[in-house]
């Protein structure tokens, strides 16, 4: 279960309808983890007033959701998009409170429930993706009790005292409470989250059998146990290697390199246009490299390909036209007639399109403020069987965890990301090759199969007896391996 189904519902202008791939990593992870287990979607088909039967799609069962306008604006945009996203995001931009927003989330999450209440087999296991979703694990229990419930966070859990100031701290976290497996990208959120749930979620009592009481990886809810721990999301790492390495997806490659006119160095952005993905980093350290003729314009292009996202709520217009203008202003001061310096994109490219990008360019840029993993980082890896190309990538991703040979940057230091940019555009061809094998190894390795299986095993083995998910040793760490998990 998760906000939205894989595919959105398109209303064409003939009034006839199709269905298009949704945006964003959560459905680039889980479709092909869905198809492979037959199981079956309920979310939102990402328009108004659709109210649709549940449908087969491509082979995917999906059990829509209908959002009135209304509710898109208050529980997907407000509360879902303008008050938990910038709080769970390190206050990128300052969260806001609002009660209406709220009192749509709890309708909207309740609604969510019930779909999934009158879809699941008697003791199925419902798997609840994401941030829109946290009040229903509870909701679902009351409702299910045969029901084993899983509930994975894509995003950031905040530090304690971030999370504090949501009004509605309590019923969040006993809402997160409901389910038998709870899990985070990282053990830093694990830690989070078990701290708040000791704080927030009651006291234990003299008996010990009402309240929460919490310990490493694990949180006794009256006589309910709740497990707690860190799976690191990845992709389909096997199947992006295989097409990249594909005669139609290099052609195209060279092609793309030919349409920008041959240059000596390619870097790339991908990513949703959001505020948290450091677009304006990466353009401000090349401005700045320019400037100061540390990058030539006549061998260098960037590509931005940016997917429109949320493009209703307030902080993602004044971004969107923040980083527009700064396109702008590099292309004003250093393009020529027919070789802008760079390429702007702002709508989705096509799969097989983007793969052919990430052959083609040298530097993939990734440089966000905070993010909860970023898939675009571990795709990039996935399609270099060539051994070709560097990636520059935030400390502050998830990702960053596991991908150590990057040129790994902190995005608050612009003087450092310049640096970072200009090593990556330099390294030597033998370092790059090494570089790039290690952080091959571990992208193959660790997939999004892998990923479901070490969830979904977790969650069948919840319950008292079930294995410590955060070892004593990784407790205190920031920082996380994938070989520790
Ligand atoms: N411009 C684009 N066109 C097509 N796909 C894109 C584009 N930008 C991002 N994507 C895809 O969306 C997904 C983004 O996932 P991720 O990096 O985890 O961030 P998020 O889920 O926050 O958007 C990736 O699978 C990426 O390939
Ligand atoms: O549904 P939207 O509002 O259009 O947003 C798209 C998705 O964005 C977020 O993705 C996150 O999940 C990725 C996979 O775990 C992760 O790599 C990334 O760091 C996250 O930002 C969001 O969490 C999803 O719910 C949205 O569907």
């Amino acid at each position: 279960m998760a906000n939205r189904l894989p595919v959105d519902l398109e209303r064409l202008p003939d009034g006839t309808t199709k269905w298009k791939r949704s945006p964003g990593g959560l459905v680039t992870a889980l479709e092909p983890i869905l198809r492979r287990n037959k199981g079956a979607w309920v979310g939102w088909a990402g328009v108004a007033d659709a109210d649709l039967d549940p449908v087969v799609e491509d082979g995917l069962e999906l059990y829509p959701v209908p959002l009135s306008g209304a509710e898109i604006r208050d529980y997907y945009e407000g509360f879902s998009n303008a008050t938990l996203w910038p709080l769970y995001h390190d206050v990128i931009v300052k969260p806001e409170y609002n009660r209406d927003w709220w009192n749509a989330y709890v309708e909207v999450n309740r609604r969510f429930a019930e779909a999934t209440s009158k879809a699941a087999a008697h003791g199925a296991t419902v798997w609840i993706q994401d941030y829109q979703l946290q009040l229903v694990p509870k909701m679902l229990r009351m409702l299910r009790p045969d029901l084993t419930i899983g509930f994975f966070l894509h995003i950031p859990f905040p530090p304690v005292e971030l999370f504090m100031q949501m009004p509605w701290r309590t019923e969040i976290v006993e809402g997160l409470l409901g389910a038998d497996l709870i899990g985070f990208h990282l053990p830093g959120g694990a830690q989070n989250f078990l701290f708040l749930a000791r704080r927030l979620a009651g006291q234990p009592t003299s008996r010990g059998n009402v309240g929460v009481r919490s310990k490493l990886g694990v949180v006794q809810v009256g006589f309910r146990t709740v497990r707690v721990g860190a799976f690191p999301i990845s992709i389909d790492s096997g199947e992006l290697d295989e097409q990249s390495r594909s005669k139609s997806i290099r052609d195209r490659a060279r092609q793309i390199r030919k349409e920008l006119g041959n240059p000596k160095h390619i870097m790339l952005g991908v990513d949703r246009l959001d505020y948290t993905k450091g677009i304006d980093v990466r353009l401000a350290a090349l401005h700045e490299l320019l400037d100061e003729h540390r990058v030539d314009p006549a061998d260098t292009v960037m590509v931005q390909l940016a997917t429109p996202s949320r493009e209703r709520v307030d902080s993602y217009v004044q971004m969107r036209d923040d980083i527009e203008r700064k396109v702008s202003r590099i292309n004003g001061e250093y393009s020529e007639v027919g070789r802008p310096v760079v390429h702007y994109i702002h709508r989705p490219i096509p799969r097989e399109e983007l793969i052919a990008f990430f052959v083609a360019a040298d530097v993939m840029l990734v440089t966000p403020l905070r993010d909860g993993m970023n898939l675009v980082a571990k795709e990039y890896v996935a399609c270099r069987s060539d051994l070709g190309g560097a990636l520059l990538l935030s400390e502050f991703t998830g990702a960053a965890a596991e991908l150590r040979q990057a040129f790994l940057c902190n995005p608050h230091d612009l003087d450092g990301v310049k640096d970072a940019m200009e090593q990556a555009l330099n390294q030597p061809r033998e370092d790059g090759r090494r570089h790039m094998r290690a952080l091959r190894r571990q992208v193959l390795a660790h997939d999004v199969d892998r990923w479901a299986k070490a969830f979904l095993d977790a969650l069948s083995h919840s319950g008292a007896a079930g294995p410590a998910l955060i070892a004593p040793a990784e407790a205190d760490e920031a920082d996380y391996t994938a070989e520790d998990n």
